[in-house]
């Protein structure tokens, strides 16, 4: 490994975030209520631009008013391209509570996006005296954004997670589907009268996973859209969790059981792992780096692989 050590992610449960149209306040003691380790509440895309300042008093409020427990608190501000941003991120910041954890930063293109809106925060928050410093989650969600990972995931001491916004990400890139996530029907593979429906998604999930374990940062899998398949939102979320992921966006409560279920070790998953771990302990006892387990190889590297499963396991209170 280069001598540079990988820096872990941030050590909290981030199985699921459920978003939440801040113009809509009448969900929100819902979605306190829900099992999402994070709360999303929107002020972009799923809030009309004529609601956008109702939206944002209703959410600087509910900082104030809601329990939110021990979720992790996150709200998504208008992108750096719209005249609401900078309204956003003031009023937010002026009049939210300090139960606010977190701010969302959507189509970020570039780590210049972040030193703008890292600029803008840290100078309110000396301004208004807040001593929690809010972190930064940001979405890929256009062929910018994916061109440059890398670079955005080191963008900031501040940067904790970072989605894949599908919706975005398939209109940016010229993709021709209006799916949101998932298999796509036309992308599909014939042989011998066999037809497979490979992941069109694969290289920008890897490219986020990548960039995110390079800077210890979340990577998190963003919006399935169609929330009345709860078979295809499972099958796309193990295909993440196997890739590396570490949650999902839930855009309806129905979707949280789903992405908890996946995103938490089996019982017999975290057995497994800590059977590899003593085996490996054994071996090295006796001078081994390599030994098998249930008649296959396992060396040190089955070790950290081992680590990661025990690791979320009890992140999510399940180790
Ligand atoms: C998708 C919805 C618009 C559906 O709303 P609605 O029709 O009201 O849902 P239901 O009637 O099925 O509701 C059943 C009960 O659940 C409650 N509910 C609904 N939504 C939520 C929620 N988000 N959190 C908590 N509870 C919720 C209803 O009140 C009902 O409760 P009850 O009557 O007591 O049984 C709606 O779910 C919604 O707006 N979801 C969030 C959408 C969103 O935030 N979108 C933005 C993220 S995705 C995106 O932006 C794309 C991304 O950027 C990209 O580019 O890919
Ligand atoms: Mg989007």
């Amino acid at each position: 490994m280069s001598f540079r050590k990988q820096p872990p992610a941030p050590a909290r449960p981030n199985r699921c975030q459920l978003f939440g149209p801040g113009s809509r306040p009448e969900l929100f003691e819902k979605m306190a209520a829900s099992a999402a380790d994070v709360i999303n509440l929107d002020l972009e895309d799923s809030v009309a631009p004529g609601d956008k300042d109702k939206a944002r008093a209703n959410i600087i409020a509910a900082t104030h008013d809601v329990d939110w427990g021990n979720k992790y608190l996150s709200v998504r501000i208008n992108g750096l391209d719209t005249p609401y941003w900078y309204r956003d991120v003031i009023e937010l910041l002026e009049g939210a509570s300090d139960r606010l954890d977190q701010i969302m930063i959507p189509m970020v293109g570039c780590a210049a996006d972040i030193y703008a809106v890292d600029a803008l925060v840290t100078a309110v928050e000396r301004a208004k005296g807040r001593d929690k410093k809010i972190t930064f989650e940001v979405i890929i969600e256009t062929a910018a954004g994916i061109a440059h990972v890398e670079e955005i995931a080191a963008a900031s001491p501040r940067m904790q997670g970072m989605s894949l916004g599908y919706a975005d990400f398939a209109a940016s890139m010229g993709m021709a589907t209006t799916g949101i996530g998932g298999t796509q029907e036309n992308y599909y593979m014939t042989h011998n009268g066999q037809t497979d429906y490979p992941d069109p998604w694969h290289y920008a999930v890897s490219a986020i996973v990548a960039a995110c374990r390079t800077h210890g940062v979340l990577p998190v899998d963003g919006p399935f859209g169609d929330f009345s398949d709860d078979d295809a939102y499972l099958a796309h979320s193990h295909r993440v969790a196997t890739l590396g992921m570490v949650g999902k966006w839930a855009i309806h409560p129905k979707q949280v059981a789903l992405a908890n279920q996946v995103f938490t070790p089996t019982p017999e998953a975290v057995a497994n792992a800590r059977e590899i771990l003593a085996a490996m302990e054994e071996a090295q006892k006796n001078g081994l780096g390599a030994t098998t387990y249930k008649g296959k190889l396992i060396d040190i590297a089955s070790m950290k692989q081992a680590e990661v499963i025990v690791r979320m396991a009890e992140l999510a209170g399940a180790g």
